[in-house]
């Protein structure tokens, strides 16, 4: 048996076990990493973050292609083994998790770019936090209706694109947010071919302060189920519910989740428009554990 040595971390509720492995020497299971994510039996988490040189793993070389700088990759994880291009709240936790333990000279006003399966993402460090330039976003996953246990029709939703595949349903009231059951996987139909997360959404009263718009979302997560947060999801939310708004709407949104509230900025590049996401990461205990 081997021991691993990993840190807990935590992003606004969304909680990761990080582990650094610069040599890619590390490959877990499926199976092992669903048994150190179970809340009963393992350590509990809703994923996994591998920190591996990006030379060191395959999906690193188009990292290395795209930013000859993104040294480090975060090979993400699902809680059922399962792996996503991206992940939101990780890659804060990643950088902090790297800056903590001295792997990178990361200071605040520095930029960090990260290797991940949906590209590189330069993570800013500032004085409350952090923040992510989660790139290009795209609408490509049509107009599924979704249903879920305890809404009592099918709900329309929209699909997009933000490195890893979101379905956002908006909803009329606070009172179905609060009531939808996500123990249950929503079903989308038709079904994407990958799966995808899925939030719902209320509009905050008011919806738009200050030229800032807010709005409250709960999320089923492909391979993990509902967590306390998502932060693609969230850009995902403030994306749709920008759309749904139409001309006039704000650039910046305020996305309240179950555990905390992150900041989410669209904004002009010579690429295209991009979007970022700012919000919160710490690391909450250090452990070891038998892999078995
Ligand atoms: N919690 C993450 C998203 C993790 C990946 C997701 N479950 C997927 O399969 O795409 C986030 O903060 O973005």
């Amino acid at each position: 048996m081997a021991t691993l040595n990993f840190t807990k971390g935590q992003g606004t509720g969304n909680d990761f076990v990080l582990f650094s492995d610069p040599d890619g020497q590390i490959d877990l299971t499926p199976q092992q990493i669903a048994a150190i994510c179970d809340r009963h039996f393992g350590v509990g988490a809703d994923g996994i973050l591998r920190a591996v040189h990006s030379r060191n793993i395959d999906a690193g070389a188009a990292a290395l292609a795209e930013d000859a700088d993104a040294e480090w990759f975060m090979d993400y994880r699902n809680a059922d083994g399962s792996i996503a291009e991206m992940c939101g709240n990780g890659i804060r936790v990643f950088a902090h998790y790297l800056a903590e333990n001295g792997f990178v000279d990361f200071e605040p006003g520095d930029t960090l770019p990260i290797g991940t399966r949906s590209g590189v993402r330069d993570v800013q460090r500032n004085l409350a936090g952090y923040q992510a330039d989660m790139g290009r976003w795209s609408l490509d996953g049509g107009e599924p209706l979704v249903r879920a246990k305890e809404l009592v029709v099918a709900r329309p939703g929209l699909g997009i694109n933000v490195g890893n595949p979101h379905v956002v349903v908006a909803l009329a009231e606070e009172a179905e947010l609060d009531q939808v059951d996500l123990n249950y996987i929503p079903i989308i139909d038709p079904e994407p071919e990958k799966g995808a997360n899925v939030e719902f959404v209320v509009a905050a009263e008011p919806l738009v302060k200050d030229g800032v718009g807010s709005i409250r979302m709960r999320v089923h997560e492909r391979g993990s189920g509902e967590t306390l947060s998502c932060g693609t999801g969230a850009v995902a939310a403030a994306l749709a519910i920008r759309h749904y708004a139409g001309s006039g709407a704000p650039h910046q949104w305020r996305v309240t989740v179950p555990g905390g509230t992150v900041v989410v900025r669209m904004f002009p590049t010579e690429d295209g428009e991009h979007v970022s996401l700012s919000g919160p990461a710490e690391l909450v205990y250090t452990g070891s554990l038998e892999l078995a």
